[in-house]
């Protein structure tokens, strides 16, 4: 008989869907029983520059040597986007349900348990209805699993929307106070977007376990206040399965060395601050661009900064840049001998790596973070959307791996240059701030690394949940004979 599978379903944008997959892969690994992986994909029809990274990760992971399927669903009509980008993610993955039934039904190899990313909670229904285990896959912090998690009791302890009260403090077991004013964007206001968060923090207890691509070691308060059940007061306290740090996939051009890393191998140890706002991040009006360029000038220090270009109409993702016309005058000219202006996408884990990079200024992108500190890289944070301003309070004032930077949020997050130079020197070893940002950075390498090793607390979390999947499995094999 065919060996049982895991059926994974990603919300298919290639940093869900890689994060998934690699902890997937070492879900294999760590399986005591026989297991195979099958990866259920949805058509990212409205965006064929997605569908065709999507092609690729797929190709590269079909050779990986793992047990790994890919069952394409039929696509489906898009959702309209009345309320915004969390809406269409949410109804887009619920419109599959009818399918992911269907194709599990027909699966010949038994199936051992679903996964679904954070924004599929409808799709424990499907579970439910076929009786099958489902675990969420939580790609961002704890902190914002435990906040997610707190949520129904705090719909109803806060009468109006929290931008409303901007001035004061969110309190979430194992987090100090958070400012309000900090709070993940589709929760500022209430509407359809922050009940679609309510709706799913509610639904992640009704899951077998939520596996979170975080290191017990980095978010111990927090991770303890889930655990005790005291995010979710009056309901049972989720099993959660820390398993990180999963890093993405090495890039596509992992033979030829980058562009920017031979640039970087020019530059002296831990001396270039490196730019970068993620996948969805770094282009920017003219008046900011021309403060960070001013604020780069000011401090002195080397960089690498990716600058890119708008967005299209109707797209999150940036274009290529043209920095001649997006630069000030001249700055190209004064800064050649110890800048780089980067415009198009690049590996940025190999850059990270690299030992001439000495600090981040980053959107606080979960996946980046988790890459800054996997390399012993301090942050200044400059948070753009989503989680990101959560994720930057937690890495200034709980974890101390990054120098703090002001960023203004009521000005679509603008940075003046005086504070980005300010922030730049500091993150560089000009304060104490800063040196003991790197020095915190450091640590939490030595952490993430652990955390790996063969009884490091991710690996062993792991080996559990290996262990709980195929108790399962075994369980309802038993029933069905
Ligand atoms: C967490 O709250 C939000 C997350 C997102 C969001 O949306 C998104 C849409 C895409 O088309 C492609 C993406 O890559 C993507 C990513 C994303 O959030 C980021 O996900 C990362 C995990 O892979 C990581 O957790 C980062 O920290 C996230 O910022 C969008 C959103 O509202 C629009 C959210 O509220
Ligand atoms: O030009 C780019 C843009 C993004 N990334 C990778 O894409 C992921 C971005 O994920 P993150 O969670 O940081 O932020 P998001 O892009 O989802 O906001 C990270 O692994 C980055 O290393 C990259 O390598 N090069």
């Amino acid at each position: 008989m065919a060996s049982p599978t895991v059926v994974l379903i990603p919300f298919c944008v290639t940093s869900h869907l890689t994060s998934m997959l690699e902890a997937g892969k070492r879900l294999l690994s760590s399986s005591p029983c026989p297991m195979s992986l099958t990866v259920l994909v949805t058509q990212m029809t409205m965006s064929p520059n997605l569908m065709s990274e999507v092609a690729d990760v797929i190709r590269r992971e079909s050779d990986s040597g793992f047990d790994i399927s890919f069952h394409h669903l039929p696509a489906v009509e898009l959702p309209t986007a009345e309320h915004g980008a969390e809406e269409v993610i949410m109804r887009f993955i619920q419109r599959h349900a009818p399918h992911v039934k269907d194709a599990i039904s027909g699966m010949s190899s038994p199936v051992a348990a679903l996964v679904v990313d954070y924004f599929g909670t409808t799709l424990l229904d499907v579970a439910r209805e076929l009786s099958l285990p489902a675990y969420v896959y939580f790609t961002s912090a704890a902190s914002m699993l435990a906040l997610m998690l707190r949520l129904p009791a705090l719909d109803e302890e806060v009468s109006g929307d929290l931008e409303a009260i901007m001035e004061g403090t969110v309190d979430i077991a194992g987090l100090p106070p958070v400012p309000a004013g900090l709070m993940p964007t589709p929760l500022m206001k209430k509407g359809w977007n922050y009940a679609s968060f309510v709706y799913h923090g509610k639904r992640f207890t009704e899951a077998a376990g939520i596996v979170v691509n975080t290191v017990a070691e980095l978010e111990p308060p927090v991770l303890a206040a889930i655990a005790d059940g005291r995010c979710v007061p009056g309901r049972p306290a989720p099993t959660v399965y820390p398993i990180g740090p999963v890093l993405s996939l090495k890039s596509p051009g992992e033979q030829q060395r980058h562009e920017c890393v031979t640039w970087l191998d020019a530059q002296p140890p831990a001396s270039v601050v490196l730019l970068y706002f993620g996948s969805m991040g770094g282009s920017f009006p003219s008046p900011q661009v021309g403060e960070i360029a001013d604020g780069l000038e000011r401090s002195g220090h080397r960089f690498l900064w990716v600058l890119r270009g708008p967005p299209p109409a109707g797209s999150p993702y940036p274009t290529d840049a043209g920095v001649d016309e997006l630069l000030p005058e001249g700055f190209l000219e004064r800064t050649k001998d110890r800048g780089l202006v980067w415009p198009k996408w690049a590996p940025q884990q190999d850059i990270l790596g690299h030992a001439a990079v000495g600090g981040f200024v980053t959107h606080c992108g979960w996946n980046s973070t988790l890459e800054s500190l996997w390399h012993g890289v301090p942050m200044a944070p400059w948070p753009l959307y989503a989680e990101q301003h959560l994720n930057a309070f937690e890495l200034v004032s709980v974890m101390g791996v990054a120098v703090a930077m002001e960023v203004d949020r009521k000005r679509g997050n603008f940075v003046e240059a005086a504070e980005l130079e300010r922030a730049v020197r500091a993150l560089m070893g000009g304060s104490e701030e800063g040196r003991n940002a790197r020095e915190k950075a450091m640590e939490a390498k030595a952490l993430c690394r652990k955390a790996l090793e063969d009884d490091g607390s991710s690996n062993v979390s792991m080996q559990k949940l290996a262990r709980e999947i195929c108790g399962k499995r075994n369980m309802l094999a038993e029933a069905e004979m």
